[in-house]
């Protein structure tokens, strides 16, 4: 069976973030169609051109094209990735107004067509983002998943692979909460093959490992202007665990309904990921630090949600 037919991918916001996606997409051969969407039509129908000319060598056919968003009605996925990036300096929630604003007219305008699909959420701040999608788009909660911390769990792996020489995908451990400055590694459970790393490193190296981490994006924007190569990775990802019915558990945002003792909050932690979306929280058992600093994670992002939903 062709798990790619009928495998209908919206992109909206084909900047960095947006086409680099795309291209991913195309690498791996995850869609049977792609139609990218954005403010900015020139660019958008550059890129359908440019990445038109390397479907030939992809491992799979795929459609791709520019469009409108009467096109979200039979997608199966719609991916969100327009809005403003942090300059220099900037903070993920800095960007908060801005893009609440563009949030509210792209959702209400993609579930104006009937759209009945996933909202994979990319844009900043991600996880405020994604719980303003679902509370937009009025679609169940599994159908809105964000990014969440599934790019800053990849920087955590890589820079543990490193440290005890294996490769990524043999360390196993998860940076939770906010995508953001207040998120936090799970270092009580953290291991490669069942062997815990925690005690195999003094507190002050876990602390230098965590802070290149939480500080990846800025040291990458100062140095580039954006990120992008990762994060279309980890989106591809979850692309591919929605349309070929996974059943895995990767570091995602999604709504807290009682786990972990919270409720009404999008936040990155390890949850099932399939065709139904994002269905269930794998609940982590936490040590007291590392429960009081999701406390505080929670806390920083609904200071900031919570006005947004009380006006
Ligand atoms: N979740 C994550 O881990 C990551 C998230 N990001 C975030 O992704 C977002 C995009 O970043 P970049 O691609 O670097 O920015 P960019 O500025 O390169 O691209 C943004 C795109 O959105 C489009 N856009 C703006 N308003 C729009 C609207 N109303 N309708 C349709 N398109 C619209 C722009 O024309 C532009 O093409 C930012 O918020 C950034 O912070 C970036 C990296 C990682
Ligand atoms: C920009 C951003 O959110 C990141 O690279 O983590």
């Amino acid at each position: 069976m062709d798990l790619t037919q009928g495998s209908k991918v919206i992109l909206i916001g084909t900047g960095s973030v947006g086409s680099s996606y795309a291209y991913a997409l195309m690498n791996q051969g995850l869609c049977s169609e792609l139609v990218l969407i954005d403010i900015n039509e020139k660019k958008a129908k550059g890129d359908v051109k440019d990445l038109n000319h390397g479907v030939l060598y992809a491992p799979s056919t795929m459609k791709i094209k520019f469009g409108t968003y009467e096109e979200c009605k039979d997608a199966a996925i719609v991916v969100l990735c327009a809005g403003v990036a942090q300059k220099p300096g900037e903070t993920r929630l800095d960007l908060v107004n801005k893009n609440m604003k563009i949030f509210e007219s792209i959702v209400k305008s993609v579930m104006e067509t009937g759209f009945n699909g996933i909202f994979l959420v990319a844009t900043n701040p991600v996880d405020i983002l994604s719980y303003a999608t679902w509370k937009f788009s009025g679609l169940p909660k599994e159908r809105v998943i964000g990014s969440g911390t599934i790019l800053d769990s990849a920087r955590f792996r890589h820079l543990l692979a490193q440290e005890f020489g294996v490769t990524p995908t043999s360390v196993h451990g998860y940076i939770i909460g906010e995508h953001g400055d207040s998120e936090l590694a799970v270092w009580s459970s953290a291991n490669i093959s069942g062997n815990p790393i925690a005690p195999q490193l003094t507190e002050e190296r876990k602390n230098e490992i965590f802070a290149e981490v939480r500080d990846a994006a800025y040291e990458i924007i100062e140095a580039k202007g954006a990120t992008y190569y990762g994060i279309a990775m980890g989106l591809a990802r979850i692309t591919k665990a929605i349309l070929r019915d996974e059943d895995v558990v990767l570091p995602v945002s999604t709504l807290l309904n009682g786990e972990y003792g919270y409720e009404d909050v999008y936040i990155g932690v390890p949850t099932v990921i399939n065709r139904k979306g994002a269905v269930k929280i794998i609940e982590l058992s936490l040590d007291n630090q590392e429960r009081e600093r999701l406390s505080k994670s929670i806390a920083t992002l609904k200071e900031i949600q919570d006005p947004f939903w009380k006006k």
